[in-house]
């Protein structure tokens, strides 16, 4: 596909347990374009953490391939997939990981200062502003509330400038209110900046702002893991209708 940015090819990753095997994920076959907004959406223990962390190059599939960018993420060295987690993604977490003794200001530039490169003052500014916490920028994370410290954490992703933001769970910690805001900015803040997202949720609510919903149940995608399939969604659709 043209304007495809990440393919995920028959991917599975088993752990082994003792006598059992734990199939965390079975074969998923995932297309995600470039700019989408796409939210992962399944139960607990479904997979949608590994499906993240493989996608990521945080974790090494046990078969199948990610391709970012038409890259293959196992044809990359230790050094390159360094390189590529730096660069290339930038990662959201439910708990924000946030350094406690740096200001709002040093978080969100840290990994650009860590990568060496130099800091664009008037892109982070307008970031700061675009999430609402350019009035915080001075204040240590401990004294924000969790959902201004998710937007610092938003913030800190969208300021690397990262192709792809991977999302896990961002809401999963704020109550509904804050999810909400934080997802609408996320939104906003990826659309401005040419990002494209993969976010998880469980939150059916929270997985209706996102451009497409892919369903994963028991390692598997239910239905088809493409744009221009209309079962998972060239829209947003529900994949609990009639439940
Ligand atoms: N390091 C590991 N060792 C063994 N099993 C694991 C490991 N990591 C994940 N699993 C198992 O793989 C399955 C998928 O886990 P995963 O964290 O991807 O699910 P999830 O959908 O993100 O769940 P949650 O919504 O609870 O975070 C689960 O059954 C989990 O217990």
């Amino acid at each position: 596909m043209k304007d495809e940015i990440v393919r995920t090819v028959s991917l599975k990753k088993y752990y082994r347990l003792g006598e059992n095997t734990v199939k965390a994920l079975d074969g998923v076959n995932l297309s995600v374009r470039e700019r989408e907004f796409i939210a992962v959406i399944g139960k607990s223990g479904s997979g949608k953490s590994t499906l993240l962390h493989l996608i990521g190059g945080l974790d090494i599939p046990t078969s199948g391939e990610v391709y970012v960018d038409g890259k293959k993420l196992s044809d990359m060295k230790r050094e390159q997939l360094a390189v590529f987690r730096r660069r290339k993604v930038g990662f959201v977490f439910q708990n924000y990981n946030l350094v406690p003794d740096l200001n709002v200001y040093e978080n969100v530039v840290l990994p650009i200062e860590l990568d060496g490169k130099r800091i664009d003052r008037p892109f982070v500014r307008e970031i700061l502003e675009l999430l609402q916490i350019a009035d915080k920028r001075e204040a240590l994370p401990g004294m924000l509330s969790g959902g201004q410290q998710q937007r610092v954490a938003i913030a800190r992703a969208v300021a690397a400038k990262p192709a792809i933001i991977l999302a896990d769970e961002p809401t999963g910690n704020l109550d509904t209110a804050s999810g909400h805001d934080v997802m609408g900015l996320l939104k906003v803040a990826a659309k401005q900046f040419q990002q494209t997202v993969i976010l998880i949720t469980h939150d059916r609510d929270i997985a209706q702002m996102a451009d497409r919903i892919v369903h994963i149940e028991d390692g598997r995608i239910v239905g088809a893991g493409d744009p221009d399939d209309k079962v998972s969604g060239g829209e947003a659709g529900d994949p609990y209708a009639g439940e």
